[in-house]
């Protein structure tokens, strides 16, 4: 179990994230929250590039700091920003990466097919990554994280960058890859992670605003997320006075999702879903 304890990490006299506090077991967790809200921060301590200003983390009870590399050993990381050799195909650069993290030759050779067939990557194992599309190297990356079969797999912004059909894909391999590990994804795209996180932790104004199932923080909003038809001429004024979540254009106006405390005539209430929560929590950051 990872223990994230009262931990607040300054870079200078700016606050990134103040007094976090998460228990982290095996399971997927969403890591939610838009751009520069310290997602990247909350990681970077995890896999220990960066210590917290205050606080500290510990791996079944111990502090992370006094483990050193026996817990290095134990997590898999996919930085935001993943270098690769594009002269490499993959199971080359998994045997470099394999290497370097002091991994077995035996264990690497019995490692690497799975990895690879896990990522499904096995039939171009032997492709130069420079032909590679953004969704191939992705899962070359999720594959190097996986190298050493570590305990917290740690993601940071996977589905960046991916089409449609290659975040369906990743969601599966990463449904996969959850059992007996902890596995936390950042993302600032709601769908990525709706359906696959046990749990979702939303970060806001540097502090955890939600860690919990996606029922449990979509009744935050419950009674409170309407639909209905907005006539053009009434659309502006009805812009200015309610929170709009989405839009259809219609023939003549617009069929609007909104959230009100007030009731509204002719609207009919809708069940409450994680994007409305999002939209909701950070409608002063989000840009619609
Ligand atoms: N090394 C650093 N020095 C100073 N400020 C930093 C440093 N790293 C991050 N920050 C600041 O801390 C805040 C949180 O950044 P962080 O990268 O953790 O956010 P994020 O949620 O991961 O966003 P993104 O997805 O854009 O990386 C931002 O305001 C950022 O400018």
């Amino acid at each position: 179990m990872l223990t994230i304890d009262h931990v607040t990490k300054s870079y200078g006299s700016f606050t990134a994230l103040e007094d976090i506090q998460l228990t982290l077991s095996p399971g997927v967790y969403g890591l939610l929250a838009p751009n520069g809200a310290g997602k990247t921060t909350l990681m970077q301590m995890i896999v220990t590039l960066t210590r917290p200003t205050i606080g500290e983390i510990l791996w079944d009870g111990v502090p992370i700091e006094a483990l050193g590399s026996e817990y290095r050993a134990r997590v898999g990381y996919l930085p935001q920003q993943f270098g690769f050799y594009k002269q490499y195909n993959p199971e080359q650069f998994l045997y470099y990466i394999g290497t370097l993290k002091g991994i077995s030759k035996a264990q690497l050779r019995e490692q690497i097919p799975t990895l690879l067939e896990e990522v499904a990557l096995f039939d171009v194992r032997k492709k130069k990554m420079k032909q590679f599309s953004g969704g191939m190297i992705q899962r070359v990356g999720i594959a190097q994280a996986l190298l050493g079969q570590p305990d917290i797999l740690v993601l940071d912004e996977p589905t960046a960058g991916l089409d449609p059909k290659e975040r369906a894909r990743f969601r599966s391999i990463l449904t996969k890859l959850a059992r007996n590990r902890i596995v936390l994804i950042s993302t600032h795209i709601v769908s990525d992670v709706e359906s696959i996180a046990n749990e979702i932790i939303m970060i806001q104004n540097k502090r955890i605003r939600y860690a919990h199932t996606v029922p449990h923080i979509c009744q935050s909003l419950q009674g409170q997320v309407f639909e209905m038809f907005v006539p053009d001429d009434r659309y502006l004024s009805f812009a200015s006075e309610h929170l709009i979540v989405s839009e259809r254009q219609q023939t003549g106006g617009m069929d609007i999702r909104f959230i009100t405390t007030e009731p509204v005539q002719g609207a009919k209430e809708v069940p409450p879903q994680l994007e409305d929560v999002f939209l909701f929590e950070y409608r002063d950051e989000v840009e619609r």
